[in-house]
C-alpha cells in the first residue's frame, strides 16, 4: 500500500500508540481529583503542556487542550464573537478555508455578525493589501489559514501581522492545522498572532484530539461550559491518553524537521517533474516557497477527481480529491473555485499529501501507476 492522503490523516505511529496505552493503563486518574491517582494525572497533564509550548516556544499558560482543528477553529471564532461583541460585529477571513472556519463564520452571520471573505489571486494567496482595506472600526477578528489544505499554498501570514500591527485590538486566529511540522514555524508562531489551531491526527496523534495557542492576555468566551478545566476556558474531563500521546507525537514530528521537509520536497519534486510533461495535466501546488512541501494539487483534465482517486486505488495507492470533507458531497472544490479555476478543470482535481514516512521509491511507483492511467483516460476521452 501507498498511502498518499496525510492530510485527510495520518496514520497513528507506534510509539504514540504506546503512550497512549501506557496512560489509558497505568495513569488513569481523573486529573481533577484529589487523591494520588488523580495527582500523578495533573502532573503527566501539565508535562505535556510544558512540552508542546517548550517545542512551539511559548509559555505553557497559552496551551489549551480541545478536541481537534474542527474545535479549535470554532472556538476562537466563536469565542471572540461572544466576548467581543459590545466592541464590534465584523470579522474577516479567506474564501479558502476550511469548513471549521467558512461555516462557524456562516453561522455568525446567522447570528447578526459581519464577514468579509478576502479573495486569492491565481495562485491561491491573500493580499496583505486586501486584508488592509477591509479593516474596520469594528473588527474583532481576522482568520487566516497558514497552509491551505487543498493546494497546499502558504498565506502570507508575516505580511498579515505586520498589517495586524497598527490594529492591536482585533484577535488575529491562524489554522495551522495543515502548518505544523511543514517547516514554517516561526511563520506560524510569528509575534501577532494571538491564536493557533491544531489538530493530532495531522501528525501522526490519535483522532479526536488537538490545541490551541491562546496569547497570554487575550480573552475568549468559553464554548464548553461545565466543571471549569482548562483554566474555566473549556470543560469536561481531559483526554489524558490523546494528550499525552499527541505531546508525544509533536516532539517526534519536530525532531529533524528540516531533514523531514526536506524530503517531502524531493518527493514533490519528482512527482511534479513527471507529471507536468504531459499536456493534459494542471497543476497548482507550485516548486517555490509559498507552497507547503507535501501537497499536491493536479488535474488530468477531462477526468473526473473521483474516477482518477479509484483507478489508483486499484493499484493500492491512495489519494484524495481537493479535501476529505467534501469529496464524498461530489463538490467542486472551493479554494480552486475561489482562484477561479473553470469548474470544467476543478472537477478533475486530485491532492496528493505526504509525510515524513514517504519515500522516493513510492513516488517512483506513483508515476509508473499514473503513466498507466493517463494512456487509459486519454485513450477512453480520444
Ligand atoms: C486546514 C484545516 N483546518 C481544520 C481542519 C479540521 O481538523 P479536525 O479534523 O481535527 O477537526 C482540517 C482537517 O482537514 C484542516 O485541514
Amino acid at each position: 500500500m501507498i498511502y498518499l492522503d496525510n492530510s485527510a490523516t495520518t496514520k497513528v505511529a507506534p510509539a504514540v500508540l504506546e503512550t497512549y496505552t501506557k496512560v489509558s493503563q497505568k495513569i488513569w486518574g481523573n486529573p481533577s481529583s484529589l487523591h494520588a491517582l488523580g495527582e500523578s494525572a495533573y502532573s503527566l497533564l501539565e508535562q505535556a503542556r510544558k512540552q508542546i509550548a517548550d517545542l512551539l516556544g511559548v509559555k505553557s499558560g497559552e496551551i489549551f487542550f480541545t478536541s481537534g482543528g474542527t474545535e479549535g477553529d470554532n472556538w476562537v471564532l466563536k469565542g471572540t464573537a461572544i466576548e467581543k461583541m459590545e466592541y464590534g460585529k465584523h470579522l474577516i477571513t479567506s474564501s479558502i478555508e476550511h469548513p471549521a472556519v467558512l461555516n462557524a463564520m456562516a453561522q455568525l452571520e446567522k447570528l447578526g455578525f459581519e464577514v468579509t471573505y478576502l479573495p486569492v489571486d491565481k495562485h491561491g494567496h491573500v493580499s496583505a493589501d486586501d486584508l488592509k482595506k477591509a479593516i474596520r472600526p469594528d473588527t474583532i477578528l481576522v482568520s487566516i489559514m497558514a497552509v491551505n489544505n487543498e493546494i497546499g499554498a502558504i498565506q502570507p501570514l508575516d505580511k498579515i501581522a505586520d498589517v495586524l500591527r497598527d490594529y492591536p485590538k482585533i484577535h488575529f486566529h491562524v489554522d495551522a492545522v495543515q502548518g505544523i511540522g511543514k517547516g514554517i514555524q516561526s511563520l506560524i508562531m510569528n509575534d501577532r498572532v494571538d491564536f493557533v489551531t491544531f489538530s493530532g491526527h495531522k501528525f501522526h496523534a490519535p483522532r479526536g484530539i488537538g490545541f490551541m495557542f491562546k496569547r497570554h492576555g487575550r480573552k475568549i468566551a468559553p464554548l464548553m461550559s461545565g466543571g471549569g478545566q482548562e483554566k474555566n476556558l473549556r470543560s469536561g474531563t481531559e483526554n489524558l491518553p490523546a494528550i499525552a500521546a499527541m505531546s508525544k507525537a509533536l516532539r517526534l514530528l519536530l525532531e529533524s524537521e528540516s531533514t523531514k521537509v526536506q524530503n517531502q520536497l524531493k518527493i514533490k519534486q519528482f512527482i511534479y517533474d513527471h507529471i507536468t510533461q504531459f499536456p493534459k495535466v494542471t497543476v497548482f501546488s507550485e516548486m517555490n516557497n509559498k507552497f507547503a512541501p507535501h501537497i499536491l494539487c493536479f488535474t488530468i483534465n477531462g477526468v473526473r477527481g473521483e474516477t482518477i482517486v479509484h483507478a489508483f486505488e486499484d493499484h493500492d495507492i491512495y489519494i484524495s480529491t481537493t479535501s476529505a470533507c467534501s469529496s464524498k458531497k461530489h463538490e467542486i472544490s472551493g479554494t480552486l473555485n475561489s482562484m477561479a479555476i473553470p469548474a470544467k478543470i476543478a472537477t478533475s482535481a486530485v491532492r496528493v499529501s505526504l509525510d515524513e514516512n514517504n519515500t522516493l521509491v513510492e513516488a517512483e511507483e506513483f508515476t509508473k501507476v499514473f503513466d498507466k492511467l493517463y494512456s487509459r483516460f486519454e485513450k477512453i476521452n480520444s
